[in-house]
């Protein structure tokens, strides 16, 4: 049996998890030389599953299996150092709940389906590169629908709520999740709570249907609006319950998804039989765990129109540069995936991998060598990028958004005058720049068919896990497999380009611009990556590995 009881486990310091012995190794050593870098909640697994391996159960299949009752995680072990990390579910702390049918197996569409109920034992494993040695490692909650559920139709009043920045792809999500529920579940009673958050106290509803939303993926932004703060927990909580709210999709980043787990929390407190499922967006791309986020692939072929401009108006003119300024707060894989596709691009900088002016091996003596060659260049720079040296130059007030996030200076524009500036010293080399911001004509504009596709399976996911009775948790493809995963995983830490990881080489080899980093960069970076290496045999698992860069996905 699958257990939990609560503890503080958000603070963050570092431990390498294990649970072979040569991880326990690793972990004794790193603690003995206060290595930096992992989370204490995996220090948590760590010594849990030692203390499990004496506490055996049975899986549907037979199969040996423990389970934790030591955090505010569910974790189970298996044979040969496997891991489940599984999600909360109504039963954990409202027993006794009655379960129905799966209407899904009337469904014309879905009764032809082989297996259309997942089996009760599937996980997704977090980690695809193994050894013949090595463990299992950590696993998930495989979503899908199950063959029980714990709503029945007529009962179930879902609603709708969109919050942080816009991103191509979340009319999609609000369009599938009310017709799924109509469809495969026969749910009418769907509301949309508007502008984010703070909606759920201070803004109207709008009733759902199928032929409301019917065409709202064609269309850019959110039908039911957004915002940034306001996140009240006892206030939302409140307005739930007034409501009859039992089904809670909740569409939003990071900061999101942290409100999406306090709010579960509340519902779990006073006892409610509300589930709470979260829907990841980001455009940058920065939620870990997950392969990638919905409206990415958007955002990177909308960048390829203003690349493409900034190429054209540069090879025009003499000693042209175009500079384009994609977003990317913290992440930069707007940047390199845009750059990567592009072909065009001559230097990529990102808020990863840091960069200077000035000098031997900086930006401006490539640009002269790259303008002497080609007579025109482009650089594509994430808008995270370079924020130290342009803090510096602007003091900035560290301000912040009304989320908590911190506001950036414009990086395009101060990189364009930077280099006007240089250029103009340099007399017998006059440049003409072009500098293009397309971030928010990228953010607001419709996804693509790709993302479509992808947006209808994550609100799918969402549906299968609510009507299950899981809770607590955010669905998202791990390794290519659609997963349940619980928000602390998907908040901890954020997906960033790794640039010791081979798709940065391919970027860096491709323009062949300067990786700007020393010899003892490189020498540093080197030992960070025989460590992780290492890590990755010893079977920990860091939520903070690139999906969409690490070597696990790119061979
Ligand atoms: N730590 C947190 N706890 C509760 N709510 C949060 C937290 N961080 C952000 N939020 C709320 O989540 C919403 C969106 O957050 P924001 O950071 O703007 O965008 P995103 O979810 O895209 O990262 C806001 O309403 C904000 O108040
Ligand atoms: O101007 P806004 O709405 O604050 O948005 C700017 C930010 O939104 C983003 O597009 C996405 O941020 P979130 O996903 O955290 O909302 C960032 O790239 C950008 O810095
Ligand atoms: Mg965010």
């Amino acid at each position: 049996m699958l257990c939990y009881v609560l503890t503080v486990t958000s603070l963050s310091f570092s431990v390498p998890f294990s649970y072979s012995m040569r991880g326990r190794q690793n972990l004794g050593e790193s603690l003995r030389k206060g290595k930096p870098s992992i989370l204490l909640s995996d220090v948590i697994l760590y010594f849990f599953c030692i203390l499990s391996k004496s506490n055996g159960n049975t899986t549907a299949s037979g199969r040996s299996m423990a389970s934790s009752c030591n955090s505010e995680r569910k974790i189970s072990t298996g044979d040969a150092g496997y891991v489940l990390e599984d999600v909360p579910h109504l039963i954990d702390y409202i027993p006794d709940l009655p379960t129905y049918p799966n209407p899904l197996q009337d469904n014309p569409a879905w009764s032809v389906v082989k297996q259309y109920f997942v089996n009760m034992d599937d996980t997704v494993t977090k980690k695809v590169v193994t050894h013949r040695d090595s463990p299992r490692g950590l696993h998930f909650r495989r979503s899908g629908p199950r063959q029980k559920v714990y709503f029945e139709s007529d009962e179930v009043h879902a609603c709708i709520v969109t919050c942080g920045g816009l991103c191509p792809g979340l009319n999609t999500v609000i369009r599938e999740i009310v017709c799924g529920l109509y469809h495969m579940y026969g749910v009418n009673k769907v509301l949309g709570i508007e502008g984010g958050y703070m909606g759920f106290y201070s803004r109207n509803t709008i009733p759902l249907t199928p032929k409301i939303v019917n065409d709202i993926h064609k269309r850019g932004g959110t039908i039911l609006g957004t915002s940034r703060g306001g996140h009240d927990t006892s206030k939302i909580v409140d307005s739930i319950q007034d409501r009859g709210i039992n089904q809670v999709y909740i569409l939003g980043g990071d900061g999101t998804q942290k409100g999406a787990s306090a709010i579960f929390k509340e519902i779990r407190r006073r006892g409610l039989k509300v589930a709470v499922a979260g829907i990841p967006k980001t455009i940058d791309n920065d939620i870990s765990v997950i392969d990638k986020s919905f409206g990415f692939d958007t955002a990177v072929e909308e960048a390829q129109r203003a690349i493409n401009a900034a190429h054209v108006e540069a090879e025009s003119i003499e000693n042209g540069v175009g500079v384009v300024k994609l977003m990317g707060r913290y992440s930069g894989f707007i940047a390199m995936y845009a750059t990567l596709a592009s072909r065009d691009v001559d230097c990529c900088l990102i808020p990863e991998s840091p960069f200077y002016l000035e000098g031997p091996g900086g930006l401006f003596e490539y640009m002269e060598k790259r303008l002497k060659e080609n007579g025109h260049m482009v650089i594509v720079i994430a808008e995270g990028a370079g924020q130290d040296l342009v803090s510096e130059s602007m003091n900035a007030l560290g301000q912040q958004d009304a989320s908590g996030n911190k506001l950036l200076q414009d990086v395009g524009l101060w990189i364009s005058q930077k280099i006007k500036e240089h250029f103009k010293k340099r007399q017998k080399m006059p440049i003409n720049l072009k500098y293009i911001d397309p971030t928010y004509m990228i953010r607001a504009i419709p996804s693509n068919a790709s993302d479509n596709v992808y947006c209808t399976l994550l609100a799918h996911s969402a549906i299968h896990g609510a009507m299950a009775g899981y809770t607590g948790f955010t669905v998202g493809p791990v390794n290519g497999r659609h997963a349940f995963i619980p928000f602390h995983r998907v908040t901890e830490t954020q997906n960033k380009v790794v640039i010791t990881d081979r798709m940065w080489a391919r970027l860096l080899s491709s323009t062949n611009q300067p990786s700007f980093l020393s010899a003892k960069d490189i020498g540093d970076s080197k030992k960070q990556e025989e460590e992780s290496a290492s890590q990755l045999l010893n079977g920990e698992n860091h939520a903070e590995d690139g999906k969409l860069v690490s070597e696990e996905n790119h061979p």
